[in-house]
Order: structure tokens, then C-alpha cells, then sequence
């Protein structure tokens, strides 16, 4: 059974290196007061169990990516920190960035400041004004609350239809109401913000509003500390070692699927001499061998996946080098993708699920949006608050939905023509989109290795890997075959065939809520509400490849696929229970369902406001 820890026990774990830094130099301590001063300027300080690290110059080199730092700037990341790294790396390499402790006082309360990346700033600059406009519009409304999850964990919509309304009424009433003008165009759709364009911050601006209804910041905390109790008995119960059978067993199908579509494809090859001996029959002996043969490829890609995933979280080897090169393997030699992209956006997905403006992995413009605030965030109006006063012109403008600002793409997912005829009808082309999947794995590999990618040994190893990958898929495989008709159709079965992984990856957080419950929601409860596991016997593990057992995984990244089940069962379902933390499992099917009714939902309110935009720009709205 769980047992729940007060944080002075919770403390007591992991302190080897307080002690190391206690011992090797005096420690200092700083309030957060202090603290919020110092990130204001631009520094990149983040906390863990009291420790302060100054992170500016290892941001760079970080290999989970920049932003995952930057969305703890300011934060107590002990429990992300502790699920994602090895003790090696916190004990002996995080312990070099330590410049000071947090003032107890202000360790026992502490109140997250808002990271800079979530106010819109990097590198020093506000990089887009419509950055987290929720935040802003919950600023300048502090006692109104965020939208709240509904008992399936579901979003309650009920926040989000309040700003459909809001979008509608404020667009009627700009309109009708020439008198009261500048009045009605701040009601409904206008926000006065005071941020300057860089560094430094004014320090209130880091100050987070108001917890939503339903967070209780002190409960929040004690499920942190259970939480941290919990990660010891999932190591003490031996559940981060390897099981070596259960990748004997991967090994094995991986083998059997490869040797398949190879077997097929020499057959083909073989075939090639009769047919041509049997011109015009409809369907020749080698082009069936051929489509055999990329169905297999397509099931052999579509398992492999499983392991790059675990590879890229260092679950398999717990070693990042030696896993990153089973992962580049994997990835980029034989799939053609980089798992260098992979890693970057995965990462952040892990950090903040289900954010819409943060988490890539819901980030689908113009094809999928799971919640209206992809489109209604952008018809917001910032202004700064020394320019209070609306102008004529930004009054006569007509309120438009404009899309939702990514902090990881960092631009604007526009909610455009294309946009407005995909999510009107995306509950319908759901699984035509899904089946090109692949094809858009190809232009984020790429597209990350050629401008975001760090220039360094593991990038020339990626290009290598995709070089490799492109003579033999492309040159050796489609090319030695007969015909145009008969390429064209290997390539797409091949790839429409690993089709259902993508739609394995996005059922386990699509019909979850994506509310921000603001940043007082502990690491574990944001990852109970927005994930969810699917239901299946152990024998049908392998279909799903581990991702069926989301919630524990989102908990703890790092533990083996093959220890998941036990994870789960023993340590993660009862958690959740005792918590009172509403524990989602659906079977594929009620699942796949849950997908398609949040997008038809969302398709509904999409149809409504893309009628509201034409309307207001045709200047029919009456009041
Ligand atoms: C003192 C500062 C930090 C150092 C020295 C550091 C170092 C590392 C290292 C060496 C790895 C590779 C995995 C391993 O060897 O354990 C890693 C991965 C990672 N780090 Fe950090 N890190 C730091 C801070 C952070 C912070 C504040 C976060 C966010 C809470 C974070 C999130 C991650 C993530 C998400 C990964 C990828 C692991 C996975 O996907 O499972 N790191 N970091």
C-alpha cells in the first residue's frame, strides 16, 4: 500500500549531494524574492528539493532539449528532474550547476513563479504577443476560474464555450454599439498586459494568478511528496532493470517481420522473369509478392517504433549514449526518421501534456484541434497598458479567430481557409489524415535537422543514418522495382500500414483534458488527468508496444516497456486510487470513440466560429 510522506521525510531522500555541496562550499541561500529578481534579469534558475541551479550555459548542451528547462524557470521540477534523469546525472552532474539553497521559510510555502518561456520570451525577447493569452486573459479576470475536468477527465467545455460566447456577443456588441465602442471592444475580447519587449522583467509579471477551482495548492504538494515516496518503492521493487527476455522476445518478431518482407521481395524478383512471360494478366505473381512484401515492411516499422520510443527516454540500456545509438539505429538507418526531432518534441510533450499552447504532440493545424482554444486564443486583442485606449482602427476591426501561438514551433498555428474547412470535418477525415502519418514524421525529421538540430557528432550520425536509410529504401528497394505503379504502390502500403501507431500515440491524450490547471497541479496529477491507458490482455501487449500503459509511463519514463504491467498494477493504479486522482482506461474502441467525439465536438464549435469570422467580415452582425 502507499504510504503518504510529509515533506520533511520526502526531503530526506537524495540528499547525498546537498551534502556534497554543504561540504564543498559554504552554502548560500537566497529568498524568492531574490530568486524572482535575479530570472526577471534573464537568468535561467531552477529548483530542486531546495537546491537553486543556474542553467544558462548548459542549455545549450542539454540533452533534453532547451525548453525543457525553460518551462521549470522558476519552478520546483523535483519530481520531472527525478523522472527523467539517472542517479548518476543528479547526483554528479546537476550538483556542478548548485549556486545556492532557497531560504527554508520559502521552500515550505512555495508559490511557482510563471517561466518566461510561458509569458512568451526567449533568449531575452518577447517573442509573440499573443503568448499565452490564457494566462493573460486569467490575469486580468482573477476571479474567474480556468475550465475545469470533468469526472472522466475529460474537459468540461464549459470554459470553452463561455469564450465561444464571448467571441460571439463581444463581435455583436462592437458592432451595434457605436457609442460604447472602446468599452465593448475590451469586454469580451481584449487584454491590457504590460510586457516589455526583453529583458529585464518587471518581477511582478512573474507572479503566477490566481489556482483555479479545484487546485488546493497544499494538497497538491502532499501528492508531490507521495509521489516522490512512491518513485523510491518503484526502484527499491527492482522495477527500472532490464528484463532481457521480454527484448529477446522484440528481437525475435523484428527479425520474423524483416525476414518476411525480404522473403517476398526476393520472390518477387524471382517472379519478375515469368511474368513477363504472362503480359496482361491484371494482378502479375511479382507485383503480389511485392505489395506482400511492403505490408510486412510496414508492420516491421510499425513494431520497431516501440523501441525507438524506449530507446529515446533511455529506458532500455539507461545509458543516453548507448541508448541514443540503439534509437539512431532504429530511427534513422532503418526508418528514415530522426530521432533527434523525436527526442526534442517528445520531451516537451512529457513536461506539459496536454497544454495546448506548450505540448507539440496536440499541436495539429491545419488538420486536428482537440479544443477551441486553438482558434480562440488568437481572436484575443493584446495591448500593452500603457496603450490602454483602443484606437479607431482597432476598434473597426472585425473580431476574427486568428489560431493559437506555439511556444514550441514558435509561430502562430493559424487558423486559416485550409484550417477552417480540416477541423470543420476532422472527426470525419480522422483516420484518412492518420494514415498518411508517416509522411509528416518525414518533414519534422527533417525540417529539425535542418534548421533547429544542435550541429554536433549525434546530427552527422543522423545524417548518416537517413543516407543510409534513403539508398537502401529508396535506391536499392523501390528502385529495383518493375514499374512506377508498382513503386508508388510499395511506398504507400508500406507506409499506411504503420498508420496505426499514430493513432495509438495520440488516443492515450487526445480526449484527455487539455486545460491549464496553472502551475501549482503537481507533476503527478497533471499526468493522471491528461493521459489515459488503453485496456488489453498481456498477450496483446506487443500490439501496443507499452504505450496502452500511458499513466504509468507519463509517471515514470524511464522504467523498462516490459516492467510496465507490474508498474502499473502495483504501484500506480492504487496511487491514483488513494489519491482520489480519477484513474482513465478505455478499451481501444471506447477509446478510438472518446478520439473521434472531442473532435467532432470541437469540429461543431470550429463551424460555428468560422460563420461568426465570415459574418463579421461581411459586417452582418447585429446586435
Ligand atoms: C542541472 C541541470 C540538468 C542537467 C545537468 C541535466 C542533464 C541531463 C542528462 C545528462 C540527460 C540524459 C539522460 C540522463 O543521462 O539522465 C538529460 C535528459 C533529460 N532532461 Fe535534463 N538535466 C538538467 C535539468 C533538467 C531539467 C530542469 C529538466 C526539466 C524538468 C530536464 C529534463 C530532461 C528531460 C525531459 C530529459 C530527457 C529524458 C527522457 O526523455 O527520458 N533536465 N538531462
Amino acid at each position: 500500500m502507499t504510504q503518504v510522506v510529509g515533506p520533511s521525510r520526502a526531503a530526506s531522500v537524495h540528499t547525498d549531494s546537498d551534502v556534497k555541496a554543504s561540504t564543498a562550499r559554504p552554502r548560500r541561500t537566497m529568498t524568492r524574492s531574490q530568486l524572482a529578481q535575479r530570472i526577471a534579469q534573464g537568468e535561467t534558475l531552477v529548483l530542486h528539493r531546495r537546491k537553486i541551479y543556474k542553467l544558462d550555459r548548459w542549455l545549450a548542451n542539454h540533452p533534453g532539449g532547451e525548453l525543457a528547462i525553460l518551462h521549470f524557470v522558476g519552478r520546483d521540477a523535483t519530481d520531472e528532474i527525478e523522472a527523467y534523469h539517472s542517479e548518476h546525472t543528479i547526483s554528479r552532474l546537476m550538483s556542478r550547476f548548485v549556486i545556492a539553497h532557497l531560504d527554508e521559510a520559502d521552500w515550505d510555502n512555495y508559490t511557482p513563479l510563471v517561466p518566461p518561456v510561458q509569458l512568451g520570451y526567449r533568449k531575452g525577447k518577447l517573442d509573440h504577443p499573443h503568448a499565452q493569452v490564457g494566462m493573460w486573459r486569467h490575469r486580468n479576470t482573477p476571479a474567474t476560474s480556468a475550465g475545469t475536468s470533468d469526472t472522466d477527465g475529460s474537459s468540461d467545455g464549459s470554459a470553452d464555450e463561455a469564450l465561444v460566447h464571448d467571441l460571439v456577443v463581444g463581435s455583436a456588441v462592437k458592432r451595434s454599439d457605436a457609442a460604447d465602442k472602446a468599452r465593448a471592444a475590451r469586454t469580451a475580447s481584449t487584454l491590457v498586459v504590460d510586457r516589455p519587449n526583453c529583458f529585464p522583467l518587471p518581477v511582478g509579471l512573474l507572479e503566477p494568478p490566481p489556482n483555479p477551482d479545484g487546485i488546493d495548492a497544499e494538497r497538491e504538494k502532499r501528492i508531490s511528496h507521495a509521489y516522490q515516496q512512491l518513485h523510491e518503492q518503484v526502484k527499491d521493487a527492482g522495477l527500472y532493470t532490464l528484463r532481457p527476455a521480454g527484448y529477446a522476445r522484440e528481437m525475435a518478431r523484428y527479425l520474423a517481420l524483416g525476414s518476411i518482407a525480404y522473403a517476398f521481395w526476393a520472390r518477387g524478383q524471382a517472379q519478375l522473369q515469368l511474368d513477363s512471360d504472362s503480359a496482361g494478366t491484371l494482378l502479375r505473381a511479382s507485383t503480389a509478392s511485392f505489395l506482400l512484401s511492403s505490408f510486412f515492411l510496414g508492420l516491421f516499422w510499425h513494431q520497431l517504433t516501440f523501441s525507438a520510443h524506449d530507446s529515446g527516454h533511455s529506458g532500455i540500456t539507461h545509458s543516453w549514449q548507448w541508448d541514443r545509438i540503439i534509437g539512431t539505429t532504429i530511427a534513422d538507418f532503418i526508418g528514415g526518421l530522426s530521432i533527434g526531432w523525436w527526442c526534442d518534441n517528445h520531451d516537451v510533450h512529457h513536461l506539459v501534456t496536454n497544454h495546448p499552447e506548450h505540448d507539440p504532440d496536440i499541436q495539429h493545424m491545419p488538420f486536428f484541434a482537440i479544443s477551441p482554444q486553438f482558434v480562440l486564443a488568437g481572436q484575443t486583442t493584446v495591448i500593452s497598458a500603457d496603450n490602454a485606449a483602443l484606437t479607431e482602427h482597432e476598434q473597426a476591426k472585425p473580431a476574427r479567430p486568428l489560431g493559437l501561438w506555439s511556444s514550441y514551433y514558435r509561430r502562430l498555428l493559424e487558423f486559416d481557409a485550409p484550417s477552417r474547412f480540416f477541423l470543420q470535418h476532422q472527426h470525419k477525415l480522422y483516420y484518412i489524415v492518420m494514415a498518411f502519418g508517416r509522411f509528416n514524421l518525414y518533414a519534422n525529421s527533417y525540417g529539425f535537422l535542418a534548421t533547429k538540430a544542435r550541429r554536433d557528432r549525434w546530427w552527422a550520425l543522423e545524417l548518416v543514418g537517413l543516407a543510409t536509410f534513403w539508398t537502401w529504401y529508396g535506391y536499392g528497394l523501390l528502385g529495383s522495382l518493375p514499374t512506377w505503379p508498382v513503386r508508388i504502390a510499395y511506398l504507400v502500403i508500406s507506409h499506411v500500414v504503420t498508420s496505426p501507431l499514430h493513432i495509438q500515440i495520440v488516443l492515450s491524450h487526445f480526449a484527455q483534458s487539455c486545460d491549464d490547471l496553472g502551475l501549482s497541479e503537481s507533476f503527478a496529477s497533471r499526468q493522471i488527468r491528461t493521459t489515459m491507458d488503453v485496456d488489453c490482455p498481456p498477450w496483446l501487449d506487443f500490439v501496443h508496444g507499452g504505450l496502452h500503459m500511458q499513466v504509468s509511463h507519463h509517471l515514470f519514463p524511464r522504467v523498462p516497456r516490459h516492467n510496465l504491467r507490474e508498474l502499473r498494477d502495483r504501484f500506480v493504479v492504487p496511487f491514483a486510487k488513494e489519491w482520489g486522482l480519477q484513474y482513465h482506461e478505455y478499451s481501444f474502441t471506447k477509446g478510438n470513440g472518446r478520439v473521434l467525439a472531442t473532435l467532432k465536438k470541437v469540429a461543431d464549435q470550429v463551424h460555428i466560429l468560422s460563420k461568426v469570422a465570415e459574418a463579421s467580415a461581411k459586417g452582418e452582425l447585429q446586435h
